[in-house]
């Protein structure tokens, strides 16, 4: 029996680069990746992704787009994650470092996949082609991918 706990990321794209952010405590803490957390209370997904990527990078976006959807199971844990994955190609404001982030540009041929989850080189490359997508990752520990399951989708 799984419960499942909802969170957002949100990557931020432009057509050399992409925003990644250094998580500096916490889940994930010492990997880059995208922007994103838990939802408030009476949030929406997409308020909850926009509002924590603007927490966490200073960035604010008016349109996300909706690209993405994993569950990731922990062998161990009753709690499935089930991560909403967002592409933004325009923002307002500065990447500004947080409490939970160190933002920086990374070119897209140069995206730092050794010190990002195991999934990302997997899934990752379709958002960059903008291509939907549904998956499903099993993990041992925070290392170790031991099944998976990756689809293109027309839609989320
Ligand atoms: N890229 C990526 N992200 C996550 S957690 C993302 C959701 C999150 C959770 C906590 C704080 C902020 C954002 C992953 N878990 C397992 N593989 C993974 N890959």
């Amino acid at each position: 029996m799984f419960t499942s706990k909802l969170l957002t990321l949100v990557l931020v794209v432009q057509p050399e680069r992409i925003l990644l952010g250094m998580k500096k405590r916490g889940f994930g803490a010492g990997l880059w990746n995208g922007f994103g957390g838990k939802l408030q209370e009476g949030e929406t997904i997409e308020e909850a992704a926009k509002r924590e990527l603007w927490e966490e990078s200073g960035l604010t976006v008016g349109a996300l787009q909706k690209i993405g959807n994993i569950k990731f199971e922990f062998v161990g844990s009753t709690e499935l994650l089930d991560v909403h994955i967002f592409r933004a190609d325009e923002f307002k404001g500065e990447p500004t470092e947080s409490e939970e982030m160190r933002p920086e540009w990374f070119s897209l041929d140069k995206i730092p996949y050794d010190s990002m989850w195991p999934d990302d080189y997997i899934w990752l490359p379709l958002l960059l082609q903008k291509k939907k997508f549904l998956a499903y990752f099993k993990f041992e520990g925070h290392d170790k991918i031991v099944d998976y399951t990756l689809e293109e989708v027309e839609d989320i």
